[in-house]
């Protein structure tokens, strides 16, 4: 007779647990239900993408893990412990760069280690070696003293990149953060984001990441699993495992299974965006 070991499971990063939003407008008391039930257990070093129809709650989802918008009821757990507030250990990133228009690369990406809790008790030299390990790590070196309006979009994603990092969060939240490039820009950082995660490294050094996006095929190059809500009230409606191993290079996209699994979520929200839009 043979003994199966059945190893357990690691304890999740991220526990959302029956998680609902509903926003109330102040002057009219009008009510919106835009996130109900939500459930998902995220792994540690796990790169989940989100993907839906338009205002089907991605966002609000996203804000609820950052502690920038409470939940109306539910748990969301970071290593067992409940969340209800911002915090250093889960980095935000948005669209729209959010860099300080009036510092140089090298100050946009070391602001949080001069002025957060993150260079707290850093000495001068660990900090700047820090701001040069992720200038560089992004591909930026070389471009430390230039300014944000002297750089193309995709660079000024790098270096909001860069500052995100630089804080050391243990989990990256992503909101639409390659939505606003042009697309041969975003399919090169697609690639870069990959590589700066450490696709090819150790998976026990990779961070946790929740990304949205509305690129199915986005979603499916980076995620170990995409994450498709319905609208109204915003739901799990399917969770796929990206089949497809690592590291991913732009081959992938020729892969009959990234256009199978690309199909498959289309098919899960074309009616739903369709109807968003109409
Ligand atoms: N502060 C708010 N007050 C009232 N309603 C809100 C607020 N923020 C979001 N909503 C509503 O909640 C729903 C979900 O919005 P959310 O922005 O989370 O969706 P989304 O999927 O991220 O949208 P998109 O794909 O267009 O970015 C929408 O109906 C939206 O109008």
């Amino acid at each position: 007779m043979s003994v199966q070991m059945i190893q357990p499971k690691p304890a999740p990063k991220l526990r959302l647990k029956g998680i609902s939003k509903e926003f109330i407008a102040p002057r009219t008391g009008q009510r919106t239900l835009a996130v109900a039930d939500f459930n998902l257990d995220v792994q540690p070093g796990e790169f989940i993408c989100i993907v839906g129809p338009s205002g089907c709650g991605k966002s609000t989802v996203l804000n609820m893990i950052a502690g920038l918008e409470k939940s109306t009821s539910g748990s969301i757990e970071m290593d067992g412990k409940a969340i209800s507030a911002p915090g250093a250990e889960r980095g935000v990133m948005f669209q729209d760069y959010a860099l300080f228009p009036w510092k140089s690369v090298r100050d946009n990406v070391g602001f949080g280690l001069r002025h957060g809790t993150a260079g707290a008790g850093m000495a001068k030299a660990e900090r700047e070696d820090r701001i040069n390990h992720f200038v560089q790590l992004v591909g930026l070196k070389g471009a430390e003293s230039k300014y944000p309006h002297q750089l193309s979009g995709g660079m000024r994603q790098r270096v909001a990149l860069a500052r995100l990092l630089a804080n050391g969060p243990d989990v990256l939240l992503m909101d639409e953060p390659l939505g606003a490039l042009d697309a041969q820009t975003r399919l090169v950082l697609q690639v870069e984001l990959l590589r700066i995660w450490g696709e090819t490294g150790n998976k026990d050094d990779r961070k946790t990441v929740i990304f949205i996006t509305h690129g199915i095929d986005e979603a499916v190059f980076l995620a170990d699993r995409v994450v498709v809500m319905s609208s109204h009230p915003g739901r799990v409606s399917a969770v796929l495992d990206v089949d497809i191993p690592r590291p991913r290079t732009e081959e992938v996209r020729l892969d009959p299974r990234f256009a199978e699994l690309s199909e498959e979520i289309w098919s899960l929200i074309r009616d739903e965006a369709y109807r968003a839009i109409a």
